[in-house]
């Protein structure tokens, strides 16, 4: 297991914001991630929400923007800030935003020159947390959310792996990716070609094939610019209700993709998941 060191810390909320590089094993290659831990993980072990940023994101614009500290130190949930995709020179990577570094879409990819260091979806799933549970007061307790790329990872990552999370929220998720061009696009590279591999990273397909045991809470901004081309909230909400999934969306009007939206949103989102997290 590698040693997580300890590159910035601030005080917060009466909690701690941090920021921590390691060696990934699953990535091959050095990762930074942040952590905001309540006041509470100074006295025993606290749950954890898992945050997957979108698209031309590290660790730091959710720990930045949101806002979400205030009300996480007050529920006692620690936050759990991974990077968007594997890093660094020996890294293979894409000139445009939507492909390569910022953008790892949280796949296992299978292709060159990809599949050496792009596996997201091991590192959220199970790298990081048995990392982090072994190095950090934090106890098995795992809830997930994200924002647009971000959202479409903590769908997929909860509906594949259930029995790992106790909840799901995501902020204009992806919802859909087989059918956007954002997906299409990065699928075809991370995934090649064959279609039914995509189907497995597809949140909107996975819900109507396995249903859900878990609560889902999503928020989709009415005014998003990506919501008709890229994000297709209609296809997640018609698989909820063909599953009979206890999926809630809002359409909050007025909202567009930005971290203004999620900053209005993320208490809701915390509250919604602490109800689960502390059962
Ligand atoms: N530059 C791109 C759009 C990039 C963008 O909007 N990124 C979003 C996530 S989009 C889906 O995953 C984001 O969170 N940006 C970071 C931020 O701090 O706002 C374009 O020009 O279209």
């Amino acid at each position: 297991m590698s040693a997580l060191t300890l590159v910035q810390e601030q005080k917060c909320f009466g909690g701690r914001q941090v920021r921590f590089k390691h060696a990934s094993a699953v990535l091959s290659c050095d990762m930074q991630f942040s952590v905001f831990l309540p006041p509470q993980a100074a006295e025993g072990k606290v749950p954890a929400l898992y945050w997957l940023s979108g698209l031309t994101c590290s660790d730091e614009n959710f720990a930045t923007k949101a806002g979400a500290q205030r009300v996480a130190a007050e529920l006692g949930i620690a936050l759990i800030i991974p990077d968007t995709s594997p890093r660094g020179e020996a890294v293979a990577d894409d000139a445009a935003y939507d492909l390569g570094q910022g953008a790892g879409f949280y796949v296992n990819a299978t292709q060159v020159p990809w599949a050496t260091h792009y596996r997201m979806y091991d590192y959220i799933l199970t790298e990081l947390p048995t990392l982090l549970e072994a190095q950090l007061p934090l106890s098995d307790k795992r809830a997930i959310s994200g924002h647009s790329m971000g959202g479409h990872g903590a769908l997929v990552l909860a509906l594949r792996n259930p029995a790992r999370f106790t909840s799901v929220s995501a902020f204009a998720p992806i919802a859909n990716p087989v059918n956007c061009p954002w997906g299409q696009k990065a699928f075809t590279a991370y995934l090649g070609e064959d279609r039914t591999r995509w189907e497995e990273f597809d949140a909107s397909l996975l819900l109507a094939r396995r249903g859900s045991p878990l609560p889902l809470l999503v928020d989709q901004g009415d005014a998003d610019n990506f919501l008709a081309e890229q994000l297709k909230p209609q296809t997640l909400y018609t698989a909820g209700m063909q599953a009979s999934a206890n999926l809630l969306l809002r359409m909050q009007p007025g909202y567009d993709h930005s971290y203004y939206f999620i900053a209005s949103f993320i208490e809701e989102h915390l509250r919604f998941h602490a109800g689960y997290l502390q059962d």
